[in-house]
């Protein structure tokens, strides 16, 4: 596993640290997905780098990058819906493909996705989005069989505004990627938030590290960007499948 650090040192006003950890580059993303080079995402990366971005803008960036119109995606905690709305504006076009699978354990979630999907989309993109208030160890129950699925997303911990006591496990989350890991097709994503501020959540990230790196090179590429003086600060977690 090869590291790289990013020291502020060119610019003192700066104090972010960052170790990427990774089996290959996030840019190694770009020769399997397109061509096309995106300078918006190279903009993001050293956003994050410089303490401008959060670690939710960059998983959006890059899941722009994995998906296409049309794509079948799952959002698997909903929360307040906002990566639900970001996905969904990624995968909706106008003959009605692109499908957004949402699922919470807590229909305070759903509820709060739903109005914030009244509030920012279409009627017509609405119904590309399916809610179902459950676990998401248990999505394979939910989506019909043999669906191709680009991008499972994960944004741990609780819902901000919500019962803290209410938060993602690791027993439930390792059953997710293993059941993510089989839906997905060869260019897709899972791509993981991780919080580890509360009680369990550094368990948890320790369950998704084992999980992405006992991941076979030949088919997998799993990186991780975390921040080195900010012990607190979320994760981030992708995992490429070639
Ligand atoms: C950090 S929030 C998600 C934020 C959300 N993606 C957004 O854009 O607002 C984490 C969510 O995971 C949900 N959750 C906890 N355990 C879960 C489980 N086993 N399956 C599905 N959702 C779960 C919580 O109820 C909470 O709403």
């Amino acid at each position: 596993m090869s590291a790289l650090r990013f020291s502020s040192r060119f610019n003192p006003m700066l104090s972010n640290i960052i170790l990427v950890q990774t089996k290959s580059l996030l840019f190694s993303f770009s020769s399997f997905s397109s061509s096309v080079r995106k300078p918006w995402l190279e903009d993001e990366l050293v956003g994050y780098i410089f303490g401008k971005k959060k670690a939710t803008e960059v998983a959006h960036l890059v899941w722009r990058h994995v998906l296409h119109k049309g794509d079948i995606v799952i959002d698997a905690t909903c929360g307040n819906g906002y990566d639900t709305v970001a996905m969904l504006k990624m995968v909706a076009d106008e003959s009605g493909h692109g499908r957004v699978y949402g699922m919470d354990i807590q229909t305070e979630a759903l509820e709060n996705t739903s109005s914030l999907l009244d509030e920012t989309v279409t009627q017509k993109e609405k119904e590309l989005v399916k809610l179902f208030p459950i676990c998401h160890s248990r999505m394979d129950e939910v989506l019909p069989e043999n669906t191709a699925v680009r991008l499972v997303a994960f944004n741990l911990g609780y819902l901000p505004g919500g019962d803290k006591g209410i938060i993602t496990t690791s027993k439930t989350t390792l059953l997710a990627l293993e059941a993510s890991k089989k839906m997905l097709i060869l260019g897709g994503l899972i791509s993981l938030v991780v919080y580890v501020g509360h009680p369990g959540g550094r368990e948890e990230l320790e369950t998704v590290e084992a999980f992405a790196s006992g991941l076979c090179v030949d088919g997998w590429i799993c990186c991780k960007f975390q921040m080195l003086n900010r012990p607190l600060a979320p994760v981030l977690v992708f995992i490429f499948k070639r």
